[in-house]
């Protein structure tokens, strides 16, 4: 059985690397330079980085120089999210060297455009799909984006090649995974599903570590191991196999 990928996260609003609470703006913690907080997730050990740019998801600006900056000092593989939504966008995320973007809002608002980059770019393209409840939620998590379940079989129909999964009511606040949304989304999808929101423990990710064989490839890290629940070496021994 493959193991679980860990994807430690960078957000970066302003400059610098924060954590928020269920995804709203106002809610930061700051943590400081986004590289560094990067490097040290490098020289802990992870074999990818979750890098988001959430001015860019807000619409608040960008952290373009930011993020091509952490991307280029990286010698690991760097997942891209954030404001990726039109073509000059997506040309500059993948310019920046980063194996794989994440769209959010275009997934929801520009259907044609989303089936045309899977087509030309294949796994470089991984949809997020940021939900409350069973609805998704777009620009910066603020607008409803219609139901995961028919969003998900057009896009599996389009051929798009991994899920990145996050439950709104969990991300951010160390109250453990939705493994049940989890586990559904699996259930109608053959497509690989990267688990993002509530991890909190070794346990959490001990638990979404079984769920691998259902189709769960990774779990996004980011509050607990800057609240320093864990490190991430003791992460990556956990799901270890
Ligand atoms: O990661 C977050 O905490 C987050 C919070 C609020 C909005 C977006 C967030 N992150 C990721 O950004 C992309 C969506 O960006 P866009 O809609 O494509 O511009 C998605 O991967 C979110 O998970």
């Amino acid at each position: 059985m493959p193991k679980l990928e860990l994807l430690p996260a960078v957000d970066v609003r302003d400059g610098q690397a924060v954590r928020l609470v269920h995804g709203e703006s106002g809610s930061e913690t700051s943590y400081g330079s986004p590289l560094e907080a990067a490097l040290a997730w490098q020289s802990a050990g992870a074999e990818w980085l979750h890098l988001v740019d959430l001015d860019a998801a807000f619409g608040t600006g960008d952290n373009r120089d930011v993020i091509s900056e952490v991307t280029g000092a990286m010698d690991i593989k760097v997942e891209l999210s954030g404001g990726i939504r039109d073509d000059a966008s997506l040309e500059a995320a993948l310019a920046t060297g980063c194996r794989r973007v994440n769209l959010g809002t275009a997934a929801l608002e520009s259907p044609e455009w989303v089936a045309k980059v899977i087509a030309e770019h294949g796994d470089k393209i991984a949809v997020g799909l940021d939900v409350r409840g069973t609805t998704l939620r777009g620009r910066g998590w603020t607008r409803d984006g219609g139901d995961l379940y028919e969003t998900l079989a057009r896009l599996d129909a389009e051929g798009c090649a991994r899920y990145v999964v996050t439950d709104i009511a969990k991300d951010g606040t160390l109250q453990g995974p939705n493994l049940g949304l989890l586990r559904d989304v699996c259930a109608v999808t053959d497509r690989p599903v990267v688990a993002s929101g509530g991890v909190s423990s070794l346990d959490d990710l001990r638990a979404i570590s079984l769920l691998v064989p259902e189709g769960v490839e990774g779990a996004i890290v980011g509050k607990a191991l800057y609240a320093k629940a864990f490190t991430l070496e003791e992460a990556l021994k956990a799901v270890a196999v």
